[in-house]
């Protein structure tokens, strides 16, 4: 294995635990034909035993170092490296029913998961080995600590679940925080229709701003009480409380509304 030195700009945390490697290939279950995308390669922990069981692999890295490492280990091998940020990578090229797996870079983990929600419809399934807060947060049940806006945003387009509690000692460098993988798999039709996903963001993030509140404080620029009265939603609650069915159900009441002239913003959205 070449010398590297981690950067930590890049959230290099690398696997060199053999168990974990395996359990994760073992979850993912890759089959030779499976059209398979690895973010984050680094220095090859789960490109290698990948590389073995599928076809193509098709790589997306940032790093150069990296990119040159890789080129010379797997020369001759099918591996498609795409040397780029994968914020900025248009996963729609790469086809349909793609699987993406990756032990992914913490410091941009939630602004990958919504670039990657706007490919649902390319997207099979999703192996990723993520900070256990991000995870719980993820996963996380209405009126519970953990739940907020990442719950609701991913949870609209996916579904998901925790596979595997993963130690700091099972990286190098260790990272600080516990990690976690989980899987995740578009949902056949998303619950907010996608023409009124801004709405229904803009909806959340103004009800989280202050969690501690009810929502009749903060969704006042939203709705009036009898809005509330229609709607069947008790005011007095915190957005906390409130299901993504009950968020729908005050996305879709907003969209169908003009006099709130949220009707219009839904549709050019
Ligand atoms: C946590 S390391 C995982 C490396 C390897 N898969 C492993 O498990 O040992 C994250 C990897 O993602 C790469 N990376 C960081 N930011 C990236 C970005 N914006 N786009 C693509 N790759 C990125 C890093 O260079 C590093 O190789």
């Amino acid at each position: 294995m070449m010398r590297h030195i981690p950067r930590k700009r890049f959230g290099q945390n690398f696997l060199i635990d053999p168990y974990i490697i395996a359990e994760i290939i073992r979850v993912t279950q890759p089959h030779s034909q499976d059209r398979l995308v690895e973010i984050g390669p680094g220095l090859g922990a789960l490109t290698s035993p990948l590389l073995d069981i599928v076809d193509t692999l098709q790589v997306i890295e940032i790093d150069r170092d990296i990119v040159d490492h890789l080129k010379s280990t797997y020369a001759g091998k099918n591996l498609i490296i795409h040397n780029c940020d994968a914020l900025k990578f248009d996963f729609a090229e790469l086809g349909h029913d793609l699987r993406i797996v990756g032990n992914l870079p913490y410091n941009i983990s939630t602004p990958l998961l919504f670039h990657l929600a706007r490919f649902c419809g390319h997207i099979r399934d999703m192996y990723f080995m993520l900070q256990q807060e991000v995870v719980a947060r993820m996963v996380a049940e209405p009126s519970t600590p953990d739940y907020g806006r990442l719950s609701l945003m991913l949870q609209n387009r996916f579904d998901m679940g925790q596979l595997i509690s993963v130690p700091p000692e099972s990286f190098r460098p260790a990272p600080k925080v516990q990690s976690a993988v989980v899987w995740m798999r578009p949902r056949a039709t998303p619950i907010i229709p996608v023409e009124c996903e801004r709405l229904f963001a803009d909806l959340i993030a103004t009800a989280f701003s202050q969690r501690r509140k009810t929502l009749r404080n903060t969704l006042r620029g939203y709705l009036t009480t009898s809005d509330f009265e229609r709607l069947a939603i008790d005011a007095g609650l915190r957005a906390e409380n409130l299901t993504l069915e009950q968020f729908a159900a005050i996305t879709d009441y907003l969209s169908n509304n003009k006099s709130h002239g949220w009707h219009d913003k839904c549709a050019q959205s």
